[in-house]
C-alpha cells in the first residue's frame, strides 16, 4: 500500500475542509480524483505531500507518517518518495532540461542523476539537442516532458498531479497524459491525478469523487 489515510481532519480557518475516515492507494494504482471547485482536492494533495499537516488523524505514504517528521526531514522524504506535476511546471527558467531534473534528484540526496535524466527525456521524446536548452526556451510541450521527467527521476512511489492538463488543447492533453501514464507505469508509481475533465477518467484504474470519501461539509 502506498497511501493510507485514517481519520484525517483538516481546516484552514473556520469550516472543516476534509474529514476522511479512511482512504488508501495501492502500489501502481492510478486514481482520477474529481470534485467541484473548492471541494478540497488540492488541499488533499498538499496533505499527502506533507506540505500541509492534518489537524488530526494519520497520513502514511510508503508506511511513513510524514507529519511525524521535522520540516527538513519532511522535505527530503518528499523529494525521495513523491513526484509532483502541477499545471504550472515550475521549472527553473535559466537551467537546462537535464539540470532541472538533476536538481530534483539532488533534493532527494541522489547524485549522478544525469544519465537517468537523459534516459527519461529521450523516452519522453525530447531530442538530445534540447537536453541543455534552458527551460524558458523550450515549448510548452517540451516543458511538460521535462516536468514529467523531473517528477519521476527519483522513481517515486507516489506521483501527485494537480490539473496538469487544464491549460492544454485536446491533442496536447492526450499526448501528455499518455506520456505520464506510460512513464509512471514503468516505475510502478501510483498516481493521484486531480482534474475536472471527466473525459480523461477512463484512462485511470479508479475514479474517485472527493465527496464520496470526504464527510466534511466545508464551503462546497
Ligand atoms: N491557504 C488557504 N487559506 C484559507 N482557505 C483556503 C486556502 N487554500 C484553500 N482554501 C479554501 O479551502 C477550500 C478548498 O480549496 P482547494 O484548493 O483544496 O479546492 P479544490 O477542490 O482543489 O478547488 P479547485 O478545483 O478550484 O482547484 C476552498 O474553499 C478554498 O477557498
Amino acid at each position: 500500500m502506498v497511501v493510507s489515510v485514517q481519520n484525517l481532519r483538516f481546516h484552514y480557518d473556520k469550516a472543516p475542509i476534509l474529514d476522511i475516515p479512511r482512504w488508501t492507494v495501492e502500489t501502481g494504482e492510478r486514481i482520477f480524483l474529481h470534485g467541484p471547485s473548492g471541494a478540497g482536492k488540492s488541499t488533499l494533495l498538499n496533505l499527502l505531500a506533507g506540505i500541509l499537516l492534518p489537524d488530526s488523524g494519520t497520513i502514511e505514504v510508503q508506511g511513513k507518517a510524514i507529519n511525524t517528521l521535522g520540516a527538513r526531514q519532511r522535505d527530503k522524504w518528499r523529494a525521495r518518495h513523491i513526484g509532483v506535476v502541477f499545471q504550472q511546471f515550475n521549472l527553473i527558467p535559466y537551467l537546462g532540461a537535464v539540470d532541472n531534473i538533476r536538481l530534483a534528484a539532488g533534493f532527494a540526496g541522489a547524485t549522478g542523476a544525469s544519465g537517468r535524466a537523459r534516459e527519461l527525456l529521450l523516452a519522453l521524446g525530447l531530442a538530445e539537442e534540447q537536453h541543455h536548452q534552458s527551460a524558458s526556451r523550450l515549448s510548452i510541450g517540451q516543458q511538460q516532458r521535462v516536468a514529467i521527467a523531473r517528477a519521476l527521476v527519483n522513481r517515486p512511489a507516489l506521483l501527485i498531479a494537480d490539473e496538469p492538463t487544464s491549460a492544454l488543447d485536446r491533442e496536447n492533453r492526450d499526448a501528455f497524459l499518455s506520456l505520464l501514464l506510460n512513464q509512471a507505469g514503468e516505475c510502478r508509481t501510483a498516481l493521484v491525478f486531480v482534474s475536472h475533465d471527466l473525459a480523461l477518467a477512463d484512462r485511470f484504474s479508479r475514479t474517485e469523487a472527493l465527496a464520496d470519501i470526504n464527510r466534511a461539509e466545508g464551503c462546497h
